[in-house]
């Protein structure tokens, strides 16, 4: 995505960790205020992933990134446009407090680390720009893909899920979360924050409402999946699928480092793609 500014002034790494306060650790040497046109660059990721993703409303926002603990992870591509830069995508990490099912079926109430939002701008994808950004947002975490949540996956990102680190056995929940078998199974290691038992009444619901929901609830009165006395089943906000691999069938778990080792092929993939694709940027 390109901007009437230098993106390489504004953003002086490869991928920028952007948190409440948006600063992306150099000032810009053009002109405007930076913090200003990250808000910018923000808003107009955030627009297209909703749009990519058939949303109601932009979930990523600078004002929402100004207003919550998230980290937003910001990829460029400082050679093209000209030297210029484009911005190529984000990814958008939080920790909720979620009510999850184990394998048998008991709640477990945790804190992971979930994965909220994440964007590749559309002539840019399938170039191997997504992985790198995840890959990235692993090490700074320092976590393993099977250890996080993921809020609503689009079909797109299950199948990268399912390609890069090979998660394909879900863990059927009743929210809009979808977890991997291995994150029961390395508990020691996720990065939970174990929860008190005890929590006064209604700090945790039981439908986990996240930013996601929060747009639909603009356009309904009762979240899903909540019935109306009386009314039919209400239909799932967005036509995607809410949980994936619910088989009963077990597989062995996902090999733990898989992403450092695809690290090489994805950057090998991404830069004979890119000489095939490097006209047309938005
Ligand atoms: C919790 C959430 O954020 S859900 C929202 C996820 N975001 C979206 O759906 C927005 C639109 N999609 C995208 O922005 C991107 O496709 C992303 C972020 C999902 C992946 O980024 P990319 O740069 O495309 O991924 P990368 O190139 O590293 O990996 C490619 C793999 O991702 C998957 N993938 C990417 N695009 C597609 C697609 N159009 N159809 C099917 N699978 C796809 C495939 O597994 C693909 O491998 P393949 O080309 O061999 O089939």
């Amino acid at each position: 995505m390109e901007f009437p500014f230098d993106i390489n002034a504004l953003f002086p790494e490869q991928i920028s960790v952007l948190d409440q306060h948006l600063a992306a650790g150099r000032k810009s040497s053009g002109r405007g205020d930076p913090q200003a046109l990250i808000a910018r660059v923000i808003d107009e990721l955030g627009k297209a992933s909703a749009k990519a993703q058939q949303l109601p409303a932009p979930i990523t926002s600078a004002a929402k990134l100004q207003t919550n603990t998230h980290q937003l992870y910001l990829l460029k591509d400082g050679e093209l446009n000209g030297g210029r830069g484009v911005a190529v995508g984000f990814l958008k990490v939080g920790y909720k407090k979620l009510f999850l099912l184990d394998q048998r079926g008991a709640h477990v109430e945790t804190e992971p680390l979930c994965v909220l939002d994440f964007y590749i701008t559309e002539n840019l994808q399938r170039h191997g720009y997504g992985q790198e950004l995840f890959n990235f947002m692993l090490q700074h975490k320092k976590v393993e893909p099977e250890l996080l949540a993921y809020d609503r996956p689009s079909p797109k990102f299950l199948a990268f899920l399912k390609k890069h680190y090979d998660l394909k056995e879900g863990v059927p929940q009743v929210n809009n979360f979808v977890v991997f078998n291995g994150f029961f199974r390395n508990t020691a290691a996720v990065p939970l924050r174990k929860v008190p038992s005890r929590k006064p009444e209604g700090e945790i619901k039981p439908y986990s409402l996240v930013e996601r929901d929060v747009v639909r609830e603009e356009r309904r009165v009762l979240p899903w999946p909540f019935v109306r006395p009386g009314g039919p089943l209400p239909s799932p906000p967005v036509s995607r699928s809410l949980s994936v691999g619910s088989s009963p069938s077990r597989t062995p778990p996902a090999a733990l480092h898989a992403h450092t080792r695809l690290s090489d092929n994805c950057r090998a993939k991404r830069t004979s793609s890119l000489n095939r694709s490097q006209f047309g940027f938005q």
